[in-house]
């Protein structure tokens, strides 16, 4: 495959062409060094095959955000080590020099002083103003700093200087955010002025290194901090011109909405910067490589055989399976577990201030403390339920030697899930039943498919441990008229079992309650939510949360927040707003929503002959994909 095929960039080989981009991924120390959270993880996709690992958004200064940051000689030493064990895979490794679009230096000041609420006015005022306040000396300190972070990286031996061309040097690249009327701002030479000086002064500060431009495309749609599409293939030449080795084409972020990057499924098309990317590679001869939704090797092999890139860039991908190169090279692609593009584990930690931790990949941030270590003795399990987590736990305990058996009762593997993907832009979700039900067949196990698990044919099967992954069902809260025969239930409506049409009020705004409204309105129907919080969706990633929101919009899907259901009769559902005055809305059909709860089941038979019990996913508690694989993976792995 051409994927895995050497490529020469800057006169050093890099052993194929498969790159981790730039991600922040919360593991780094306070203080920005690389901690062994963070070595363990990247060494560990350097061990997985990739050739070329970005660190994202280091900083060349002293700052708050949760980021890397190389500002003091004193912390070469820990990307000094990073850099060994990437090394010792065959991997290169690049840090992404950026800078925020704020003044650094008076924000330390006040944020020493204490001075929290002159912070936080600093910081608001900078966020709408910095770039076009910004000094022309300041500017240059910047360059500075970041050269001397170059130069620090270069005595670690990292290999590869990546300049991001979103944040401060995308903003001023930006038709979007630079108003600037000096020599930085109007024409295209003006407003890529800064970004040319910086490629001029890292070739001049350490000219040994590779230089890699992240080339951040503002596109009509999405984006702002970047250069314009029309533009960016003559900006392309000027940054081949001005030296740089390669670039890394991607769309433009900095609106706030991170989904413009980082699309969840279903708002942008697998490779969605291929074409892009092809038209600024035509016109440079400097290798071009781009990331954003490429999810299996086949996919990255086919931008690559058509012209779109020489080399790719697997985010996300490489959380779900850092082994993504490895297989591909193994011929074993198949064996690859897919990121499904939820955003949930990496994006929305990450913006909660957490570390990225993928839901699929339960070994994702714990790299170092999460693997599957062998059996010492061999053992009977049974696991009951087909779920995420069943096929898990299955997974995890095949792979460890143990003899398994698992019951499903239904006569399709994959719990909720075979509903989750049911509602719009949710189809992906199925993949990660997909990549667990050919897991669980690769390890091997026994398998009862459409049998419903009880004590005797469990006992049959002469366990030593027995895993309860039976899940959770929906819930029916003892509402008024809830037994009605307009009354439906959301899941059996996913499944297809019930039908409704005409106007539709649904009773609560979860996850649930929310696409199941979004999937009745797309079908046509007239649809309300009922929540008795202050808002809908409050679980949603917030990269989704605006097209659902939009969608919402286009179908004139009603909110009714703060408003607490009474009761359903044949014409209306009525509930109290949040001044407990009446609010009567008239429906058709009334679509329960209220949440799940743990299914039961009665394991006293196997405790009393003393067989081991161990309940994982939500049947243990309600929650999501994440905690089923979380817990699965913990309690079979302990075994
Ligand atoms: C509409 C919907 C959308 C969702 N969207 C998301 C999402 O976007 N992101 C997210 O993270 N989570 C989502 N979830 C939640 C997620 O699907 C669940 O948290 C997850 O499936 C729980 O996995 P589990 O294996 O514990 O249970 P389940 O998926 O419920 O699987 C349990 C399995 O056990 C089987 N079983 C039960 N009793 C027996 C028995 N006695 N013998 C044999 N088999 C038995 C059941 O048939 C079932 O297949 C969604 C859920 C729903 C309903
Ligand atoms: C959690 C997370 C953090 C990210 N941080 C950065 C970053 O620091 N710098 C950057 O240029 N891009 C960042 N990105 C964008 C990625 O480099 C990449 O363009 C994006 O994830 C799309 O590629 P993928 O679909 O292969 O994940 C981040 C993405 C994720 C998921
Ligand atoms: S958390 Fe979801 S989107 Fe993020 S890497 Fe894992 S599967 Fe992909």
């Amino acid at each position: 495959m051409k994927i895995l095929e050497p490529i020469t960039i800057g006169g050093v080989v890099f052993k194929n062409r498969i790159m981790f981009p730039p991600l922040t991924t919360g593991y780094e120390a306070k203080d920005g060094t690389i901690s062994s959270q963070s070595n363990g993880f990247y060494t560990r996709l350097a061990k997985g095959g990739v050739g070329y690992i970005v660190l994202g958004d280091v900083a060349p200064i002293r700052s708050f955000a949760p980021t890397p940051k190389l500002f003091d000689d004193s912390q070469i030493a820990s990307f000094r080590l990073l850099a060994d064990n990437v090394h010792a895979y065959g991997a290169k490794l690049g840090v992404q020099i950026f800078h925020p679009e704020y003044d650094c230096d008076t924000l330390n000041a006040l944020f020493a002083a204490g001075e929290m609420d002159k912070v936080r006015t600093q910081l608001h005022h900078d966020m709408q103003f910095f770039i076009n306040e910004v000094s022309e000396n300041a500017l240059m300190a910047i360059i500075d700093k970041m050269c001397a972070c170059a130069v620090r990286a270069q005595k670690a031996g990292v290999d590869v200087i990546q300049i991001h061309g979103d944040r401060l040097v995308g903003a001023l690249c930006s038709t979007r955010m630079n108003t600037r009327t000096d020599k930085f701002g109007g024409s295209l030479e003006n407003r890529t002025r800064f970004a040319l000086m910086l490629v001029a002064a890292l070739k001049k500060s350490v000219p040994d290194m590779i230089i890699d431009y992240k080339l951040s495309v503002v596109t009509p749609d999405r984006g702002k901090g970047g250069i314009d599409e029309a533009d960016a293939p003559l900006f392309a030449q000027w940054l081949e011109d001005s030296g740089v080795d390669m670039l890394h084409v991607g769309q433009a972020n900095h609106t706030g909405n991170m989904a413009d990057t980082i699309p969840p499924m279903g708002v942008q098309p697998y490779c969605f910067f291929a074409d892009i990317t092809g038209d600024i590679k035509r016109e440079v001869s400097i290798p071009v490589s781009t990331s954003g939704r490429i999810i299996d090797p086949n996919m990255g092999e086919n931008m690559l055989q058509n012209g779109k890139a020489d080399m790719i860039g697997i985010g996300r991908a490489l959380l779900a399976d850092p082994d993504w190169t490895n297989k591909a090279a193994a011929g074993k692609a198949r064996d690859i577990i897919r990121c499904i593009s939820c955003n949930e584990g990496c994006v929305d930690n990450v913006l909660n201030r957490s570390f990225i931790a993928c839901v699929v990949n339960a070994e994702n941030g714990f790299e170092e403390t999460r693997f599957i270590t062998p059996a010492k003795i061999k053992k009977n399990i049974v696991v009951i339920g087909g779920g995420p987590a069943g096929l898990e736990a299955a997974r995890v305990a095949a792979k460890k030697g143990h003899r398994v058996t698992l019951f499903e009762q239904e006569n399709k593997l994959g719990g909720q899930l075979n509903i989750a993907n049911i509602p719009p832009r949710k189809s992906e979700i199925y993949r990660a039943v997909e990549d667990l039900v050919q897991a669980v067949h690769r390890e091997g196990m026994k398998l009862h498919l459409g049998k419903t698990a009880t004590v005797s044919n469990v006992l049959a099967c002469a366990p030593d441990v027995v895993i309860v992954a039976v899940g959770a069902s929906s819930f029916t809260p003892p509402i008024t008229g809830v037994d009605g025969e307009n009354v439906r239930d959301a899941w059996k409506v996913l499944a297809g079992e019930q039908k409704v049409s005409g106007r539709v009020v649904v009773i609560g705004g979860g996850i649930v309650g929310c696409e199941t409204a979004e999937y009745l309105a797309e079908q046509g129907c007239k649809v309300s939510v009922v929540e008795m919080q202050d808002k809908i969706a409050n679980d949603l990633s917030t990269t989704i949360l605006p097209t659902m929101l939009e969608s919402y919009r286009i179908h004139g899907v009603e909110q009714y927040v703060n408003h607490q259901v009474i009761s359903i009769d044949k014409e209306k559902l009525h509930c109290g707003d949040k001044d407990s005055k009446p609010v009567a809305i008239p429906c058709d059909y009334v679509v329960i929503a209220s949440g799940a709860r743990p299914v039961e089941f009665d394991t006293a038979a196997f405790l009393d002959k003393g067989i081991a019990v161990v309940k994982v996913g939500d049947c243990l508690e309600v929650a999501d994909i994440s905690h089923a694989i979380k817990t699965a993976y913990d309690a079979a792995n302990a075994l």
